[in-house]
């Protein structure tokens, strides 16, 4: 299983978000996207999800074209993503906001559900205990019960993670997961998605946070005005004068970097944290 974009592009207008990328993705691996800001990071999130359409160039999971097909087919294909700002049912419970998940996959049992009663409490607890056990692995057991709306902001973070499991997905795209977390919640993400990594599984994460970035990622992708500057592993990335100048305009190193990712990070928290 490999995802693949090829020769990929995006233009909004007259600007290129996104020019002539080409790269993959195996499973088994998490991948980082960084760059500086307005570099394409959550276009190609979004572009993969289908939220935004291809200009041109393909995006292909196991060689059948992803970018072809409406968003919600894009989904049954195992794709999973998070979003930058958090998007949960602030109305619906934690445990809700996971089953939701369940129904649209399930149509064709659906009628069984109507017609014979008893099937339907039995899929019901099934999908119920499946939820469970996703809200435990992310320590939100306690929480099943309590609006979305209502829970901590780091425990919707965990959740908006936890609701992109429920379909057990081969791709699953994070953007921007540590965006207003402190310290201790972007530690508690970190082996939180270390130990989702899977061999049936392809991770992306799009981050500013660089210090959540070389300690998660196998490998990383470095965006730079729409285009793929750089690809390697942490320290390659960390090592880089081309990266270096790409976020600073100077060779410098890589504390620079993570100076000026923070300062980003403290400003899309205080506008994300005045949510909850
Ligand atoms: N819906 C849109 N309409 C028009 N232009 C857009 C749209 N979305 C993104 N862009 C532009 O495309 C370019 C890439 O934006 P994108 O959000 O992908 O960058 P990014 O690397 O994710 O940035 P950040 O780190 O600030 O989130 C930017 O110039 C941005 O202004």
């Amino acid at each position: 299983m490999t995802l693949v974009f090829q020769s990929l592009r995006k233009v909004y207008g007259e600007v290129v978000a996104i020019d002539d990328v080409s790269t993959d993705f195996a499973p088994g691996m998490i991948h980082g996207v960084i760059g500086p800001n307005g570099a394409g990071k959550s276009t190609l999130i979004n572009m993969t999800a289908g939220s935004y359409t291809v200009s041109s160039g393909s995006i292909t999971l196991d060689g059948k074209r992803l970018d072809k097909l409406k968003k919600y087919q894009i989904a049954n294909s195992g794709i999973a993503r998070t979003y930058q700002n958090i998007r949960l049912f602030d109305q619906m419970s934690a445990i809700e906001n996971l089953e939701v998940c369940f129904y649209p996959a399930e149509v064709a049992a659906a009628w069984s559900e109507v017609i014979w009663p008893p099937y339907a409490n039995a899929q019901r607890r099934r999908r119920r205990e499946k939820c469970m056990e996703i809200l435990r692995f992310f320590d939100l057991q306690g929480y099943a019960d309590v609006d979305a709306g209502g829970l901590p902001y780091g425990r919707q973070r965990m959740l908006e993670i936890a609701r992109a499991l429920v379909a057990n997905p081969r791709v699953l795209l994070l953007d921007e997961p540590a965006a207003g977390l402190n310290h201790h919640e972007t530690a508690e993400l970190t082996a939180k998605l270390t130990a989702l990594r899977s061999p049936d599984r392809i991770m992306i994460v799009v981050e500013h946070d660089m210090d959540l970035v070389m300690t998660l990622c196998d490998s990383i992708i470095v965006m730079h005005h729409g285009k793929l500057l750089f690809r390697g592993t942490p320290s390659e990335v960390q090592a880089s004068t081309d990266v270096q100048l790409a976020y600073l305009g100077t060779a410098n190193d890589i504390d620079d970097i993570r100076a000026a990712a923070q300062d980003r990070r403290a400003q899309l928290g205080i506008r994300t944290r005045r949510r909850s």
